[in-house]
């Protein structure tokens, strides 16, 4: 609260009011701005009062009055604040004393209240300054005087219904018996209100002339050549309510702007100052204007009538003073009791203060043990940083002098290791360099001894190799040789039986001769002459027996000829131990014990509508029929003479055509089937041949066509299905040659046997529903055959066909699917293509179409079906009733076959005239 008084303008007015302005109001409590002696008590201003009161207004009263009237030396200022501070502190004052006896005084300065640290340690000039030196209360005086003064007026005044006149009770004195102020003040508006701030006396008469015209009804403008025409704005000066020259005034202190004021008379009158610049000056301008403008007796009685209204209204304003006594007396006692309370704070202050100051002392003992204390600390702080940093560096320089001692053992241990490591990596490299050296040299060594062995095992090689020749040759040699001593040994045999009868005759000649030496010559001339007929003869018949061969071969082909170039075989296979006789077919062979060349297949028995059962009979004639009781050899038998006309230097092709099932490689390629014992014969033919000149190379290769792909069964069975084999045909020779194909030259039969066992593991087998080992393949045998007769010069290449067909079993009944179908259709395809050529090869036309390349097994038989070649076709039949269809349709396609002409077949040899 204290802080807010001094900080806070209102505050400092709150302030005041209750301070000791009244009791010890001395001259030097008097506000020093205005140096005007205001009533420091009311016992003062009473005194000042009741001369005024009780003396009737006089020139002397109005002398005195002229004396004090250089009280409001600023009156302006003085008399508008003490007007307002008036009202202020009439009003705070109630509320002032509502509080104290409310308590809240008490409470917030009194001597009970404790005051909060923040106000103890407030500085002594907010309380004590004030007091000692009195400024403050200086100010209260000032405003408590003024309000007695000029307010009381005012307010007791309106208060009591009075009207309002603020003229001061003091009694003004002009120094030459008028109011010169007035007329000074009275119509200059604008420049009164800036002059009054610099002129008192001005501003005062002009107050009191405005209120004292007012209130006589004198009119407010008098005409006065002196003054100028007031302006219109001007408004008469009211105490109670502040112009705008008073605020103004208190606004903005400006310069004042005066007017300057010029003298009616000037021309005759001499001033003897300059206007303004002193009282008198003012005073005589004033005198020279009413010399000789005014009615100076009308304007006397004028002002004696005012001064009596006057001076009845300053009784009336004495009245009012006795009410303001009580007041004051009131706010009198009411002082003392804000006294007391303001003694009990003041010396709680005092105790508040003491104890504070002691405090402050204990703070401040304190501070300074604390500060020592601290001091100390610091200086202990430093000695023990300074220690520890001793400590620490003398640590790191010794730590530093280890590190360094390490290191540096550290570095020579590193040296050491560094080189023994060396020495051993040296070492090591050493030794094992000198182990790479004797590697490197057993190494070599061993290569050299594997060169050398090598070389002596390649010598030795071509030692054999061309021992093996010569042993050939001399083998060759030697069975010429061993073949013309036979010749020879026949010859000489036949000679020396010759030569024997010759000798015995000539034994019996000599004996004859002995008897008689003429008989005996002639007898041995005659058995000389018999000797050389027989060689003759013997000549003859050799030269006879090799004309009978050749002409036996021509003989056999022309046979074979007749026989057509293309024959059709039909075999039953025999039924097998788990099929029943009751699901066998009912076949017939008409013809079996003379030509057995017929067969009848009956079909099932049929009803007619007259109810008689009858069967179909499907008769089919071939050129020869076996029976399920046939063995191998007697079929054999039959294509015997066709083997021997591959030998002979024709291209045969023997193949077999049926179901699954139906015994195709039985009798083609089981172990006693068609192609071994064609290769025995050829062995045993080419043997018996060998005496009649006739030298033969066999070569074998053996193939199998599986989805219109070429595979090779004699290579390797993992390139089966990989590897590509094209077909190529020589035209003008009439060969056909099989790509990257392996060929085994048979040089024994038994060859033909491990050759038959690999293609048959090789050769692509599938389960089906028709048979569970059904071969989805067609296997070709073939054997080429190249025979040179060295006696006659003859030639002869022959090719010999074997094939072995797959299924020919319709699709709806293999029920094949998948990977099966597709073979199906392959084979079905390619059998078809079969038929083809050969109908086309049966249409006969020169030179016409053949459609060998509908199908990779016809494109690769081109040269062993058609003109050049003997082909023999084996229709196989099942004897199930089950496969009766089947065979019905293999025997009709068969038939088709067998009717077809194909024409001659050529004999692939060069044959020497002989
Ligand atoms: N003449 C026969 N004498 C004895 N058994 C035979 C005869 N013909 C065929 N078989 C037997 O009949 C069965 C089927 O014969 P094979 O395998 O030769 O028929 P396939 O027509 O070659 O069949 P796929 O077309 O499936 O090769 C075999 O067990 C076989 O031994």
């Amino acid at each position: 609260m204290d802080d807010e008084n001094l900080s806070h303008p209102r505050a400092s007015t709150r302030s005041r009011l209750p301070q000791p302005g009244l009791r010890e109001m001395t001259s030097a409590t008097t506000n020093s701005r205005s140096h005007i002696p205001l009533p420091g008590s009311i016992a003062n201003k009473a005194t000042s009062v009741s001369p005024t009161r009780s003396k009737a207004p006089n020139p002397t009263d109005t002398k005195r009055s002229g004396s004090i009237i250089r009280q409001p030396t600023s009156p302006t200022k003085t008399h508008t604040r003490g007007t307002s501070y008036a009202s202020s502190t009439m009003s705070r004052s109630n509320s002032t004393a509502t509080r104290s006896i409310k308590g809240s005084f008490s409470s917030t300065v009194g001597a009970g209240s404790i005051r909060p640290a923040s106000s103890m340690a407030r500085p002594a000039s907010s309380i004590g300054t004030r007091k000692l030196n009195g400024s403050s209360i200086s100010r209260p005086a000032t405003s408590m005087d003024t309000r007695m003064d000029d307010a009381t007026g005012s307010v007791l005044g309106k208060r009591k219904g009075m009207q309002f006149f603020s003229f001061p009770h003091r009694v003004f004195s002009f120094p030459n018996g008028s109011l010169g102020g007035i007329s000074s003040n009275g119509p200059r508006s604008s420049d009164t209100t800036s002059s009054t701030a610099d002129n008192p006396i001005t501003s005062l008469a002009t107050q009191l002339a405005s209120v004292s015209l007012a209130d006589s009804g004198v009119p407010d403008v008098v005409p006065c050549p002196l003054f100028k025409q007031p302006p219109t704005d001007y408004t008469p000066f009211n105490p109670m309510r502040p112009g705008k020259a008073s605020r103004g005034k208190h606004a903005t202190p400006s310069q004042p702007q005066r007017t300057p004021f010029v003298p009616f008379n000037s021309s005759t009158r001499k001033q003897p100052a300059p206007i303004f610049l002193t009282k008198n000056s003012s005073v005589h301008v004033f005198n020279s204007c009413i010399d000789t403008q005014w009615d100076h007796e009308l304007r006397e009685k004028h002002m004696n009538d005012m001064f009596e209204v006057f001076m009845s209204r300053m009784n009336q304003q004495g009245q009012n003073s006795a009410g303001l006594k009580e007041s004051v007396d009131f706010y009198k006692t009411r002082i003392d009791e804000l006294e007391k309370t303001r003694d009990t704070l003041t010396e709680s202050n005092t105790n508040l203060r003491v104890e504070m100051e002691l405090l402050k002392t204990q703070l401040i003992t304190a501070e300074q043990s604390l500060k020592v204390a601290q001091r100390d600390q610091e200086i202990a702080m430093d000695d023990l940083e300074m220690r520890q940093r001793i400590e620490i560096e003398s640590i790191r320089q010794d730590s530093k002098k280890d590190a360094e001692a390490l290191s540096a053992r550290h570095k020579i241990e590193m040296q050491d290791l560094r080189r023994q490591f060396e020495n051993e990596i040296e070492d090591e490299k050493a030794a094992r360099v000198r182990e790479l050296g004797k590697m490197t040299s057993k190494n070599a060594s061993a290569l050299q001894e594997s060169e050398i062995e090598l070389k002596s095992k390649l010598r030795e090689i071509d030692s054999v190799s061309s021992l093996l020749e010569s042993t050939k040759a001399e083998l060759d040699r030697e069975r010429k040789h061993t073949n013309d001593l036979r010749q020879n040994l026949d010859t000489v045999s036949s000679n020396s039986v010759t030569l024997e009868s010759t000798i015995r005759a000539l034994k019996a000649r000599i004996e004859f001769l002995e008897g008689g030496r003429e008989e005996q010559s002639e007898a041995f001339e005659r058995c000389n002459q018999d000797m050389m007929d027989a060689l003759a003869e013997t000549d003859a018949v050799k030269e006879k027996l090799r004309r009978e061969e050749t002409l036996r071969r021509k003989l056999h082909n022309q046979v074979q000829e007749l026989k057509g170039n293309i024959r059709v075989f039909c075999r039953v296979r025999p039924s097998l131990n788990n099929e029943p006789a009751s699901h066998l077919a009912a076949m017939q062979y008409p013809d079996e014990s003379e030509d057995a060349k017929e067969i009848n297949i009956m079909g099932p028995e049929e009803k007619s509508s007259l109810g008689t059962v009858s069967r179909k009979n499907n008769n089919f004639s071939f050129d020869r029929v076996f029976g399920p009781r046939t063995q191998n050899g007697e079929v054999f038998d039959e294509i015997s003479q066709l083997v021997q006309s591959a030998l002979d230097g024709y291209n045969v092709c023997i193949f077999c055509y049926g179901q699954t099932g139906s015994g195709k490689t039985h009798t083609m390629s089981s172990q006693d089937g068609m192609i071994p014992r064609a290769v025995h014969q050829i062995y045993e033919t080419a043997q018996g041949l060998e005496e009649k000149g006739w030298r033969y190379t066999m070569a074998g290769n053996f193939v199998e066509v599986y989805n219109e792909n070429l595979n090779d069964l004699l290579g390797n069975p993992d390139e089966l299905d990989k590897k590509k084999h094209e077909i190529r045909h020589d035209m003008q020779r009439g060969k056909t040659i099989i790509t990257d194909i392996t060929t085994v030259q048979l040089d024994s039969p038994e060859m033909v046997e491990s050759i038959l066992k690999n293609a048959d593991a090789n050769r692509s087998v599938a389960a089906t529903k028709a048979n569970e080992r059904s071969s989805r393949s067609h296997s070709v045998f073939i054997l080429k055959l190249i025979g040179e007769n060295h006696i006659t010069g003859e030639r002869s290449e022959g090719t010999l066909n074997l094939v072995d067909l797959a299924g020919s079993e319709r699709l709806s009944h293999s029920g094949a699917t998948g990977e099966r179908l597709k073979e199906t259709q392959n084979i079905n395809r390619s059998l078809s293509s079969l038929g083809d050529v050969i109908a086309a090869l049966g249409q006969g036309k020169d030179g016409g179409h053949i459609p060998y390349r509908n199908s990779k097994l016809t494109y690769l038989l081109q040269f062993s079906l058609g003109g050049n070649s003997k082909t023999l076709m084996f229709v196989m039949a099942s004897p199930l009733q089950a496969h009766m269809s089947e065979t019905l349709t293999s025997l009709k396609f068969a038939t088709k076959v067998h009717n077809t002409h194909i024409g001659t077949a050529k004999r692939q040899a060069r044959v020497r005239d002989t």
